[in-house]
């Protein structure tokens, strides 16, 4: 049986002091970074020079979510960075299978992020190719959004296509104490949470707490 991950997005944290929001974080599984391009989402983070710095500076894995166009182009490096996990998203991949051999040739796993209108079983074809699937349960580009109560069903979808060998399901936004455990439920395994951890006066009792209550369903 295996435990649940939680992964803080650093998307909302205070930048100017990175590494010290690294290390309130850093009884964590994992830390997510959010890159988006101001096209494939309506904003702008940051790109490799920032993960560059989170890699040099935390010990946790690096969970790289590309919200880009054009990732058969710009995921690579990520991969070659050190990043554990490089995500793109179907929408964007114009050849996600041939994408994710090669993110595994430069020794990264490989993640498949779904927006909240893309279908689990558009994904079906290509999915077995990935580590990862990632079920946005926000709409992508911005931090301290509301959980989407209708993802709870597509997570349960998510969960039966990958089974439960293998490949690991991500949930991403609106994570909180109060929708954790309906996630976990459905058979969600790897939990991002931006607010509900950076928010917190004590992000290490946050993350506790997350980690336990999914973990009374999960995985
Ligand atoms: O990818 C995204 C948003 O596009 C996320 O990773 C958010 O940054 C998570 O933040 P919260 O919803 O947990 O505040
Ligand atoms: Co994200």
């Amino acid at each position: 049986m295996r435990s649940p991950a939680i992964h803080p997005s650093i998307l909302n944290c205070d930048i100017a002091h990175l590494a010290d929001e690294l290390a309130r974080v850093s009884s964590a599984d994992g830390v997510h970074v959010d890159v988006m391009d101001n096209h494939f989402v309506p904003n702008l983070s940051w790109g490799m020079p920032v993960v560059e710095a989170v890699l040099a500076t935390t010990s946790l894995p690096v969970d790289a979510h590309l919200m880009i166009e054009d990732p058969d182009r710009w995921a690579p490096a990520y991969a070659e960075s050190g990043c554990d996990v490089v995500t793109v998203h179907a929408e964007a991949a114009a050849a996600p299978v041939r994408l994710a051999h090669e993110l595994h040739r430069l020794g990264a796993r490989a993640g498949l992020a779904l927006r909240p209108a893309t279908s689990v079983e558009a994904v079906a074809d290509v999915v077995q190719d990935f580590d990862l699937l990632l079920v946005m349960t926000v709409e992508p580009g911005f931090g301290g959004q509301r959980f989407l109560e209708p993802m709870l069903a597509k997570i349960e979808r998510a969960r039966r296509l990958v089974g439960s060998a293998g490949i690991r399901l991500q949930v991403d936004g609106g994570i909180t104490p109060q929708t954790i455990e309906r996630a976990a439920e459905a058979g969600a395994e790897v939990f991002v949470a931006g607010s509900a951890v950076y928010r917190a006066q004590d992000a290490q009792a946050a993350i506790s707490e997350l980690r336990s209550l999914a973990g009374r369903h999960c995985c």
